[in-house]
């Protein structure tokens, strides 16, 4: 298991992380979701044994990797969030290397890359010598580029596989390609932690979302379970006239967060009629230029508690 407890870290006067505690367990996959400079990336370096914490602990299986960078780098496998430089390589022979630097016997290393590579459905790229990276013509795309840093990251079995940003630039098909190895990996117990701005998908996958915002965690806990606490089933989304309109609230209305034009109204599915009513009158009085309604989602509750901290601060 990876227990994170009362972890710090100040760059400076910078405080990237503030006292996080949580944990992920063989065969869980987490989900660290937040914005721009929330702190995800810090984080998962100090897990992995690249930046030294303020204050806190990091424990893997009871080690402490704090005191022990370098085995937190071979306890973790990590898939960063810059680019892997693969130049003068093929994409197979870079997985192979990393295998077996992470211990796997030729043959071992050679057939799991091989598995990989097929499971995301590399032919074709796999075999390419990669030249130096080049904006206008390159082997491997950068979506190309992410996969194969996640099967060097993946290919080898580790206690935590760390990943920042798996699935960035990937086509739709081989992002579930990708979230079903991850879901394989965790299955043989290995504890994964994986950062993402992809929340819907996220919250499909994952057993646990980790909220961040401002170097701490705001909320912790089970997709489904998450969204239910911070938002009701629906969501009526209204694009006001206005960017600086504040709504005369409803009493149907439970949650609300605006973002830009965009007015998220959490509500209930008994009082549709009534706020499609609403909704619909304030079209005619134009004050809303559209409105829609559909489920709520793990972004509406994220949303929803980010607007409720700002309240508080201000
Ligand atoms: N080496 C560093 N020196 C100084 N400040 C840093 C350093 N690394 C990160 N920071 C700062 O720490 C904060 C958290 O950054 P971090 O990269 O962890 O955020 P993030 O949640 O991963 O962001 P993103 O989603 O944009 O990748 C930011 O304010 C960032 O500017």
């Amino acid at each position: 298991m990876l227990e994170v407890e009362r972890l710090s870290k100040n760059y400076g006067e910078i405080a990237a992380n503030i006292d996080l505690t949580f944990t992920v367990k063989p065969g869980e996959v987490v989900a660290l979701l937040g914005s721009n400079g929330a702190g995800k990336t810090t984080l998962v370096h100090q897990v992995v044994g690249l930046t030294r914490p303020t204050s806190g602990s990091i424990r893997l299986d009871g080690s402490d990797l704090i005191a022990s960078p370098r085995r937190a780098r071979w306890l973790c496998s990590l898939q960063p969030q810059s680019q892997v430089p693969l130049t003068g390589l093929t994409p197979r022979r870079s997985v192979e290397i990393v295998g077996e630097l992470r211990g796997l016997s030729t043959a071992a290393a050679r057939e799991r890359a091989e598995r990989i590579g097929k499971a995301l459905a590399l032919e074709g790229y796999y075999d390419r010598r990669v030249q130096a990276v080049h904006l206008t013509h390159d082997a491997l795309s950068s979506g190309m580029r992410r996969l194969v840093a996640f099967c060097m990251a993946a290919v080898a079995p580790c206690r935590a596989l760390v990943l920042d940003e798996p699935t960035n630039d990937v086509d739709p098909l081989r992002r579930t390609l990708l979230w079903q190895i991850v879901r394989d990996i965790a299955a043989e117990g290995t504890c994964v932690l994986l950062v993402t701005h992809n929340v819907l998908e996220a919250a499909r996958i994952v057993d646990k979302v980790i909220l961040m915002d401002a170097g701490r965690i705001i909320a912790q806990g089970k997709p489904d379970e998450l969204s239910a606490r911070y938002c009701p089933e629906l969501v009526l989304e209204v694009v006001v006239t206005d960017p600086t309109m504040v709504i005369d609230r409803p009493t149907f209305v439970e949650s609300e967060f605006a973002h830009g034009h965009g007015r998220f109204l959490g509500i209930r599915e008994e009082v549709l009629p009534e706020a499609l009513a609403w909704a619909r009158g304030e079209q005619d009085a134009r004050r809303i230029t559209r409105f829609s309604v559909r489920p709520s989602t793990l972004n509406d509750a994220y949303g929803h508690i980010v607007d409720a901290l700002r309240d508080r601060e201000n």
